[in-house]
């Protein structure tokens, strides 16, 4: 993959906000599904966001990537206020995600399906595409570069020519994270990315949520799974209802009161493993 693939986001030193949700509200109907919310993630870390059903961790994603605008608040990335970008335009500022129900490409090849992903970066046009212009031949080339190697960072280099939907499920899981990452993302949004594995699965996710940070990305994740998310988690962010109840290490987080109560006085560990 080319080096700028990696890079962190020149500008913003480790540590520092990469993404910053800065009060942010959003109403649908009488509901407010996210209320005040404030949280930043931090460059070059694994933050997760958690809370019980319904307590607004996809509305955040959603706000993030441009599907919703907040009815008050700001979301700035790399210092950059998202204002009313596009879904198109923030991929290309840097965000990824996936999506809780795995939505692929089912009658399109795995390498096809990735290379969606790679084009987001494109700037030929439709003109180019059909003269194949110097530019699209070599933005198709760049982009099949990326897919391919992406693909082989998450073991998926021997699925490429089958077809999405023939695909184990999990190896359906490990394409969704492909095609998010071949947009060469800074940050990577992970929504419920370990839904339906089993505990030998869910162990090689957080070594591969590891190895995509230790590539230079920024990864924020959404987990119903506890013992991912405390055994992954530089910080994490607790939501309830709409707004944030708690943030710190996983530590912290799992001993605070309002979080054990959030999850209905049960043990922590218990959600989400049933
Ligand atoms: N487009 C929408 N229109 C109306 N209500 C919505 C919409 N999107 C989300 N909601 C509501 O906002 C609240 C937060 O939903 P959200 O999906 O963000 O929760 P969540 O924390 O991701 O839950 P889960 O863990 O179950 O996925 C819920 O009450 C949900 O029904």
């Amino acid at each position: 993959m080319p080096e700028a693939t990696v890079a962190a986001q020149p500008g913003v030193r480790e540590g520092a906000a990469l993404l910053s949700v800065d009060d942010v509200s959003i109403q649908f109907g009488g509901l407010k599904a996210l209320d005040g919310v404030s949280f930043d993630v931090r460059q070059g870390e694994i933050l997760s966001l958690i809370g019980p059903n319904g307590a607004g961790k996809t509305t955040c994603f959603n706000v993030m990537t441009g599907v919703y605008q907040p009815t008050s608040g700001e979301v700035r990335f790399a210092g950059q206020p998202l204002g009313r970008r596009k879904r198109f335009a923030i991929t290309r500022l840097g965000i990824a995600r996936t999506f809780q129900n795995i939505r692929l490409f089912g009658n399109m090849t795995a390498l096809e399906n990735v290379l969606v992903g790679a084009d987001a970066h494109h700037r030929t046009n439709i003109l180019d595409a059909l003269v194949r212009s110097p530019r699209h031949r070599r933005e198709e080339r760049e982009g099949e570069e990326t897919a391919r190697e992406v693909m082989e960072f998450l073991g998926l280099e021997k699925r490429a020519d089958e077809l999405a939907r023939n695909l184990s499920y999990g190896d359906q899981r490990r394409l969704e994270i492909a095609r998010a990452m071949a947009t060469r993302p800074k940050l990577l949004c992970l929504d419920e990315p370990a839904a339906g594995f089993n505990p030998a699965e869910k162990e090689q996710l957080m070594e591969l949520i590891r190895r995509i940070r230790d590539r230079g990305l920024t990864v924020l994740l959404i987990e119903h799974d506890m013992s991912l998310v405390m055994g992954v988690s530089d910080r994490v962010a607790v939501l309830e209802f709409g707004r944030k109840i708690a943030e710190g290490l996983p530590a912290e987080v799992r001993n605070d009161p309002a979080v054990i109560a959030a999850y209905l006085g049960t043990d922590a560990d218990d959600e989400g493993e049933s």
